[in-house]
């Protein structure tokens, strides 16, 4: 890899349930700042390979190492903790609560006041809730969410539910955002705003950015590297160009256009 500092790197990472493979001997890595995507006919593997990053799932075989340190067998919260953020293929947000409190809930990871005095609510704590507050709202209005700060979070149409996620998974600080279909349930307007506003992501906040979709549009129109499973292998690597005209991912999507 180029003089870029390596941020994950999976190597011959295999899963198992039962008696099916559902990932592979699968080998991944991904330098800081990358727009990486990972696609894949139904059933490939990809969400398991997320869940495996994430620490839902741990290797039966294989190391992932996040950032320099290896993360196999670390559960979600700690995995998060150094800097790994998600967003779910089905969307997963605290639907009972406000916009501006899922936001703050993620926030809370960062804190600068510890728990200590949030229990004695010390001064401290209160004005760390205010700047969290504060933070949490400037958030809201990158993602046009501002107006919507205390709307149950249930109540958002779809893709503003989705683009909620994406603000929660951001305002964790991650190093690395992994995006479960993002564009799923969107229509073609909300998914060429969703391909901007992921370019915009990654330059703004400098971060590294890895993302499952089945869109193609979108998938060619914003990665610059693309990993490609099929039946828990992985079968191709390389830029848009180059797995467009790979015979193997063509083979792997019998037909349909990559
Ligand atoms: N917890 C589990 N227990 C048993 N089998 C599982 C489990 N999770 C995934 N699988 C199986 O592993 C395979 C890969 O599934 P996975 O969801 O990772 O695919 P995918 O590429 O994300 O598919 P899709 O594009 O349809 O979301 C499938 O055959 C699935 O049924």
């Amino acid at each position: 890899m180029a003089a870029q500092q390596q941020l994950l790197k999976v190597e011959n990472v295999s899963r198992v349930f039962g008696g099916l493979k559902a990932v592979s001997d699968v080998n991944l890595e991904i330098a800081d700042g990358e727009l990486v995507g990972l696609i894949g006919p139904n059933g490939a593997g990809k969400t398991t390979l997320f869940n495996l990053l994430t620490g839902v799932y741990e290797p039966s075989e294989g190391n992932i190492a996040f950032n320099g340190t290896r993360v196999n067998g670390l559960k979600p919260y700690q995995i998060t903790k150094r800097g790994a953020a998600r967003t779910f293929q089905n969307i997963r947000l605290f639907s009972d609560m406000t916009v501006l409190e899922n936001v703050m809930v993620a926030y809370h990871m960062h804190a600068t006041h510890g728990l200590f005095s949030s229990i004695l609510r010390l001064p401290t704590h209160f004005k760390g809730e205010a700047d969290m507050k504060v933070k949490a709202l400037e958030f809201l209005k990158i993602f046009k969410l501002e107006g919507k700060a205390d709307e149950v979070a249930k109540n958002l149409p779809y893709g503003e539910q989705r683009r909620l996620e994406i603000a929660r998974a951001l305002a964790a600080k991650p190093k690395l955002l992994l995006l479960d279909e993002p564009a799923a349930g969107m229509n073609p307007q909300e998914t060429t705003d969703l391909m901007n506003l992921i370019r915009w992501i990654r330059d703004e906040f400098k971060i590294t950015i890895l993302l499952i979709e089945h869109d193609m549009g979108l998938v060619m129109g914003v990665c610059e590297r693309i990993y490609v499973l099929d039946r828990g292998q992985m079968i191709a690597s390389g830029t848009p160009e180059q797995i467009r005209a790979n015979q193997k991912v063509i083979e792997a999507y019998l037909g349909q256009e990559v």
